[in-house]
Order: structure tokens, then sequence, then C-alpha cells
């Protein structure tokens, strides 16, 4: 991996021969003096935009930046090439080129292990999830149900690169997640995860149709093959008749759906969907379950899906239970239908709650 520390120590030896101070610096790169000084102390590194302007202000190449020392002339081809091969696999996020075997070897999507999140408050401390481990295949459609307050939320931003676990270790594709530095979450999310929340925000001053290709635009694929990807894939999933009119102007239904459309289009290694029927009609959260089921058997998608909606949870392979922050019980749907698999899940929360299953919403499927 590069050298933080040498990189930051690097940049800090070049600021002071400026004879700046590190609020100078910052105010010429317009951020904050905290980021100046969690650089020089190794603790991240710069944005991927902020380096071309770091190092005009510092004068040095690159290369010189990247490696954070000066390269004498004679030195410049060697060290530019080991610099490149650092510079790819940091920004891969892997050590060298040896974890991009495990990508392609690892069944398992996503690794959670021994994953705790404590908050704390000035008064009080909430364990919100507690050494939490699980897999989840590359494929698969699982679940996380919970009462109100079980931490199924928590868990899932941990998981989606919003929050940091106080403990434990997410791989997503084999790559520690947890080390991801904060500035670079940003760019790991849209280029490894997919989105479907409940109140997903499509951007309402574009229409479906650009929605769906501004996911891909940034993804830099060709411009070529943007129109027949979403038309292909917006008749699988009934959006089709409704490309060109804007958010505002269809269903809650259809959105979720373009929804589904602009998470799966990027091809991201997991869709994360957060109570994805929470504000749908029982008709509407039917076809959007059946959808992302789709997407997992005929695109090989993998979701992990938190509910407490027993019908919602149906429709998963695997379903795991949460209960005061730590998972109590798992369920795997083998053979049997969507409707033995429902009364399944519901003796499997009795077991858990005792005869308090009221916490959750039961529909039948
Ligand atoms: N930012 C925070 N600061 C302090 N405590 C928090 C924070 N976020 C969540 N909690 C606490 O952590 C616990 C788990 O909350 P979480 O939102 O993950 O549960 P949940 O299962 O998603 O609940 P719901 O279904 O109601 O969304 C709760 O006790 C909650 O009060």
């Amino acid at each position: 991996m590069m050298n933080q520390i040498k990189i930051g120590a690097f940049i800090s030896e070049c600021r002071k021969a400026k004879g700046w101070t590190q609020s100078q610096l910052a105010e010429k790169l317009e951020i904050t003096d905290k980021a100046i000084s969690k650089w020089e102390t190794g603790r991240s590194m710069p944005d991927l935009s902020l380096f071309m302007p770091l190092c005009t202000l510092l004068d040095v190449t690159l290369n010189e930046l990247f490696a954070g020392e000066c390269i004498a002339e004679e030195k410049l081809k060697e060290k530019a090439d080991e610099v490149l091969m650092d510079v790819i696999a940091n920004w891969l996020g892997h050590d060298k080129w040896e974890s991009k075997e495990s990508d392609t070897t690892s069944e398992n999507v996503l690794e959670v292990e021994n994953v705790s999140k404590l908050y704390e408050t000035e008064n009080n401390s909430v364990l919100a999830v507690n050494d939490v481990s699980f897999q989840v295949p590359h494929g698969s459609f699982v679940g996380i149900m919970g009462a109100s307050g079980s931490g199924k939320t928590t868990l899932l931003n941990l998981i989606a690169t919003i929050d940091k676990p106080t403990y434990g270790t997410i791989r997503i594709s084999g790559q520690n997640i947890v080390d991801i530095p904060d500035e670079a979450t940003a760019e790991f999310r849209r280029r490894h995860l997919g989105f479907v929340f409940q109140e997903y925000n499509l951007l309402e001053t574009l229409t479906i149709y650009e929605n769906i290709a501004l996911a891909l635009t940034i993804k830099e694929v060709s411009k070529e093959s943007i129109r027949p990807t979403i038309q292909s894939l917006s008749e699988k999933l009934d959006i089709s008749a409704i490309l060109d009119k804007f958010p505002y102007e269809v269903s809650g239904g259809q959105r979720q759906r373009c929804a589904c459309a602009r998470a799966i289009v990027v091809n991201p290694d997991i869709i994360l969907a957060d109570e994805p029927t929470g504000a749908l009609d029982s008709h509407a959260a039917r076809q959007l379950l059946d959808t992302l089921a789709m997407l997992c058997r005929e695109y090989s998608a993998t979701i992990l899906m938190v509910t407490h909606d027993v019908m919602a949870a149906s429709y998963c392979d695997r379903i795991l239970f949460m209960k005061d922050g730590e998972i109590k019980a798992a369920l795997n749907r083998e053979q049997e239908n969507k409707q033995t698999f429902f009364t399944d899940i519901l003796k499997k929360i009795e077991w858990i709650e005792g005869e308090s299953h009221d916490v959750l919403e039961i529909v039948n499927p």
C-alpha cells in the first residue's frame, strides 16, 4: 500500500519549505485545517481532485507526491513505474495485485466479521451493533429483520460506508472497507454499491432516463452503449413507457423500480436496500420485490435488504434476525414456496420475541 505516513511527512516538509502554516495551505486549497493535519500525520490521503492543485502549490510532481520524496532526474523512469503500481493498488484498495485474485475466487461478496458499533453520548452509550458476523454469497438475496431499535439501519450504514464500526472488519469483494479514508468513501459507494432506499432520491430535475443514464456516465460507460443498456433493462423492469417522465410524474412503485434500474445498471458488487417497500401499497410492494428477486436470478445481483415486513422477507433466500444489536437467528429458504417460508419466518420471530411479535408488520403474501 502507499506509505501514507511518508507522503504526509513529505507534504509537511514541502509546506514548511514554502513558509506556510497548515491554515495558509488549507486556505489556498479551500479545505479545512483539520484535513491538512490528517494528511501530514498520515491519517488520511488527499482527495483525488486535490492532487494536482496540491502539487502545483508545493512545486512537486505527481510522482514525487505519491513517492513521498523528491526524485532525481535519472531515477525518474524507474520510480514512476513503481509509484504507478502503488497508486493503482491503493486506488483499488488492495495490496499490489494479491487481493485481486481473492476478488475473483471469493464467493462471498460481503463478509462481516465481529462488527460492533458503540454510540457514545455525554450521558450514555448504546451498543447498537454487538459482535455481528455473517457472509452474503454472490447472487443471493439476504434479508435483515428485527424490531425497531434492533440495530438494522446502523448495520446497513456501516456496510454502506456511511458510518465506521467501533470494532470489526467488513469486506466487500475482498476489500476491507473499514480502511477506506473518509474522503474516498463517496467514490467507493459510486463504484461498488447500489442503493434502493425507502425515500430514494431520484433527481427531480432529470427524467427517469436521465437519472439512470447519470449513473452510467459517472461509471464512465461509453456514450454509445448507454441507450441500448437502459432500453433493455427498462423493458425487464416494466418502466420503458415512463423513461421520458420526471420522477414526480410517476407512482411510488414506478419510482422504486427506477431506483432499482439505477442501482443495477452499473453492475455494483452489492445492492443495499433499506425498507424499500416501506412507502408502497401492497401491489406495488410485491411488484418491487418481484423485481429485486428477478435481478438476483437473471442479473446475478447480490442484495442485502433491511425490512420489518414479513411479506418482503419471504422473497429472500436467507434471513438474519436481529435483536438488541445481535444476530439471534438465521433462516434459509430451501425448496419451499413463499407461503411456507412466510410461515417459517413467523415461527422464528415468535421464537425470538416470545409472543410480542406485534412490533413487526405482518402482511400475508
Ligand atoms: N447516531 C446515533 N447516536 C446514538 N444512538 C443511536 C444512533 N443511531 C442509532 N442509535 C441507537 O442505536 C440503536 C439501534 O438503532 P437503529 O436505527 O440501527 O435500529 P433499527 O433496527 O434500524 O430501527 P428502525 O427499524 O426503527 O429504523 C437504537 O437504540 C438507537 O437509538
